[in-house]
């Protein structure tokens, strides 16, 4: 079968992640007969670069007409370089922010689990990590602070910044139904994250919530305030089957659970909406401390891309194919420098690459 696949490279180590994950999509298309037609548009500080805006209307059209979308990251280093010194919806990250809206992604389900063979890597105790965890983050995407109004002005003579956070019960009624939904396909556990002794907007969060889980007698609910879930995550990561949050405590959460993981590099994410067009991307950034260096872990990307397989596609087999190899390579001790440990082998990310491509 033939799929489209808008392909964003990015900023910083975008472009070296995403050409791995490209590798391993190609072996999976002639492996299994697949066609993956790729067409590269531009998004971030590059996009600025070019046209002097982070994502461009002839950019977005190809999104939106793609069956899919395949992003590395965007941005660069916030504070000392040129894309930051301008209006806060030219600068790199709005490209992002205005994709996500534009192509109505509102549920990002970012995976934790730990691989039996990167025990070694999980800053966690051995007491802590017991059996290991496999955790579901389902954020919602485009809503919340990322989106509301905010300006900066002299207020009596004194410079104010304000952010507005804002959720209406619809938006929290979606997202908490596609939470209920794969909880019901995991361990039908749903911990919903919020900071009700405090806002107004997750007190409506609770209250939807508990609507919903209504429709889902078998799904065990608890709510759980999210200064709480930060430190139970390192406490007890076991207890968690899907974390149901809103979009800045889910970008938070998600940074720590992909570390107990083992590494940033680690964590991988589906962005959905209500059809079948997705985006899919490392749950990290840009990362441009290491641009350019080779030695990125390409993981979070790959499994990215095998989100897609399943989520957008149907290609179920395929996508466990490529989990599968992850799986292997990681069992044959291949391991690049983030997740490295004693008696491994390191390896580059292109490395990393060809290996997993080797095994699909
Ligand atoms: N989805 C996106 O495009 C995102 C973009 N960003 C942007 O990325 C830029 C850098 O942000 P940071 O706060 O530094 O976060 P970051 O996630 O890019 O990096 C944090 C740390 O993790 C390491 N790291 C990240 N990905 C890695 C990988 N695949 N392999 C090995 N190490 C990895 C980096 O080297 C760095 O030390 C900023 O401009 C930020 O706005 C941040 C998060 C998400
Ligand atoms: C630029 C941010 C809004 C992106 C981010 O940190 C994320 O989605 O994890
Ligand atoms: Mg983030």
């Amino acid at each position: 079968m033939g799929f489209s696949i808008a392909l964003i490279p990015g900023d910083g180590i975008g472009p070296e992640i995403v050409a791995e994950a490209r590798k391993v999509l190609d072996c999976v298309g002639s492996r299994y007969g697949h066609e993956f037609n790729y067409t590269e548009i531009l998004m971030g500080g590059c996009s600025i670069d070019a046209y002097g805006v982070p994502l461009s209307d002839e950019a977005l059209a190809v999104a939106k007409s793609s069956d899919s979308v395949l992003l590395g990251a965007v941005g660069g280093n916030v504070g000392n370089s040129r894309w930051y010194d301008v209006a806060p919806n030219l600068r790199p990250e709005a490209g992002l922010l205005k994709i996500r809206k534009e192509l109505g992604l509102f549920a990002n389900i970012r995976p934790a689990y730990l691989f039996n063979e990167l025990k070694g890597a999980c800053p966690l105790k051995e007491d802590i990590i017991g059996d290991g965890f496999d955790m579901v983050i389902m954020r919602e995407l485009t809503g919340g602070l990322y989106f509301g109004e905010r300006h900066t002005e002299e207020v009596d003579g004194v410079m104010t910044a304000t952010d507005t956070l804002t959720y209406n019960e619809e938006e929290i009624r979606r997202i908490a139904v596609k939470a209920f939904d794969i909880a019901m396909k995991r361990n039908k556990k749903v911990i919903s994250v919020d900071k009700a002794n405090v806002l107004d907007s997750s007190r409506l969060w609770r209250k939807v919530v508990a609507e919903v889980a209504k429709d889902y007698p078998e799904v065990e609910v608890s709510n759980m305030l999210v200064d709480n879930c930060a430190m139970q995550l390192v406490m007890n990561p076991g207890q968690f089957d899907v974390i149901l949050t809103e979009n800045m405590f889910g970008d938070i959460l998600s940074d720590e659970a992909s570390m107990i993981t083992g590494s940033i590099g680690m964590l991988s994410s589906a962005s959905l909406g209500s059809s079948k067009l997705g985006l899919y991307e490392p749950s990290h950034g840009s990362a441009p401390d290491i641009a350019g260096k080779n030695i990125a872990n390409p993981i979070a990307t790959i499994l990215s891309a095998a989100m897609m397989l399943r989520y957008s596609f149907d290609l179920d087999k395929e996508a466990d194919a490529v989990e599968a190899a992850v799986k292997k390579v990681l069992k044959d001790g291949y391991r690049t420098i983030d997740i490295m440990d004693e008696g491994m082998t390191q390896v580059s990310t292109s490395q990393m690459g060809d290996l997993i491509a080797d095994n699909i």
